[in-house]
C-alpha cells in the first residue's frame, strides 16, 4: 500500500536544478528551542528540498546563522521580549510567496504573542501548510480555522497536542486514534497525522493509514520537528498531501530504525534520524 505512494517521488532527473525540488519556509524556533527549528530544517534539506529558509525572532538569527550552513534565513520583527510581532506576519506573507510549502510551529513557544500570529498565517497562508508542535498549542478547541483554510493542510499532532486541539485528555485520544483522526480530516478537509506509535494519516476523502515503522528509540525530544520537515520536503517536491505525509512517516520510521540500529534505542537521537535518512531512502528503494 506505500509503495503506490513512494511511487510518486519523482526520479531525479539530469535536467534539473534546484527550483524543481521545492522551496521550504519554516517559521519555528524561540528562545531556548532554536534545535526545532533546526532539526525541522536540515530534515527538509536532506529529504531533497531544493531551497530552505528558517524564519526566527531577529534576536535568534546570528545563533541560526552559525548553526546552518544550507539552510538560509530570514530574521523576523519581533517584540523587546522576543516573541514575534504584528509586522513578522506580513514579513512571513510577504516571503511565502516564493515559496512551495511552509511549515509552522516547531520550537516557537506558547507566548500569548506568538500565538496570535500564529492564527495569522493559518488564516492568512496561502502555501500550503505544515502545522506542528505550538502551531497547533496555538488553536485549542479552534478547529474551525482549518474549515476557512482555502490551502492545502496537515496537521501533525502527537497525542498530548491532539488532546489539547480537542479539549480532551491524552487516554481519551489514545483510545480513540483512529476515529479522532478520521473525524477531523473529513470534517474540516485537511490531512491529519495523529503521531505516536502506530502513527495514524487520515485524508479528508476517507483514506486511512496506520504506520508500521518505527520504535521508541524515537521516543526523544526533537524527533516529531524532524517529521515535520520530512514531510514538508515531499509536499514541496510536488506529490500530493496525502502521500506526502504517508511516505514522510513512513521513511522517518525506518530512518529511525536504521539509527536504532546503529546508536541502540537508548542513545539514539534526533539528528540520528536525520543523519540516517539516506540510507532509508534507499531500503525504499528510491534510489
Ligand atoms: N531542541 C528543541 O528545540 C526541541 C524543541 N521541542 C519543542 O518543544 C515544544 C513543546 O513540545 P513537547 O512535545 O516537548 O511538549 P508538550 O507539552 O506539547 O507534550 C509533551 C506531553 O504530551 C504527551 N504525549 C506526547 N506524546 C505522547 C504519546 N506518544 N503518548 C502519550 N502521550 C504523549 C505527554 O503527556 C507528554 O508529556 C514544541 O514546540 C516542540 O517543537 C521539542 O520538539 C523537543 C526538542
Ligand atoms: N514508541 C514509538 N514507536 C514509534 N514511533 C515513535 C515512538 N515514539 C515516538 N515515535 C515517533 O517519534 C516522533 C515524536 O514526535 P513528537 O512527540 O512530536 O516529538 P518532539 O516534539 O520532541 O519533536 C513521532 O513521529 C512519533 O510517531
Amino acid at each position: 500500500m506505500v509503495t503506490s505512494h513512494i511511487e510518486k517521488i519523482s526520479v531525479r532527473q539530469d535536467e534539473s536544478h534546484k527550483g524543481d525540488y521545492g522551496k521550504v519556509l519554516v517559521v519555528a524556533g524561540s528562545i531556548g528551542m532554536t534545535g526545532a527549528a533546526y532539526l525541522a530544517s536540515q530534515a527538509a534539506l536532506r529529504a531533497g528540498s531544493g531551497l530552505v529558509t528558517n524564519a526566527v525572532p531577529c534576536s535568534l538569527n546570528p545563533i541560526m546563522a552559525i548553526k546552518f550552513i544550507e539552510v538560509m534565513t530570514l530574521a523576523l520583527s519581533e517584540n523587546k521580549n522576543g516573541t514575534l510581532n504584528k509586522k513578522s506576519v506580513k514579513e512571513i506573507l510577504e516571503f511565502s510567496k516564493k515559496c512551495d510549502v511552509s511549515i509552522v510551529g516547531p520550537g516557537m513557544g506558547r507566548a500569548k504573542e506568538t500565538r496570535a500570529v500564529i492564527i495569522d498565517l493559518i488564516r492568512y497562508l496561502s502555501t500550503p501548510l505544515v502545522l506542528d508542535a505550538d502551531g497547533l498549542n496555538a488553536i485549542e478547541g479552534k478547529l474551525s480555522l482549518f474549515k476557512k483554510r482555502k490551502y492545502k493542510t496537515v496537521i501533525t499532532p502527537h497525542p498530548g497536542e491532539m488532546a489539547r486541539l480537542i479539549k480532551k485528555d491524552v487516554t481519551f485520544v489514545q483510545e480513540h486514534r483512529t476515529e479522532i483522526a478520521k473525524e477531523i480530516a473529513e470534517t474540516t478537509g485537511i490531512v491529519v497525522c495523529l503521531k505516536g506509535h502506530k502513527t495514524v494519516v487520515a485524508s479528508p476523502d476517507g483514506e486511512l493509514y496506520v504506520n508500521d515503522t518505527g520504535n521508541s528509540g524515537m521516543a526523544t525530544g526533537g524527533t516529531g520537528d524532524v517529521l515535520a520537515g520530512i514531510i514538508a520536503s515531499f509536499i514541496g517536491q510536488g506529490i500530493d498531501i496525502y502521500s506526502a505525509v504517508v511516505v514522510g512517516v513512513y521513511l522517518h520510521g525506518i530512518s529511525g530504525d536504521i539509527a536504532a540500529e546503529k546508536h541502540g534505542p537508548f542513545s539514539m537521537i534526533a539528528g540520528d534520524v536525520i543523519q540516517a535518512l539516506p540510507d532509508a531512502f534507499k531500503k525504499a528503494g528510491l534510489y
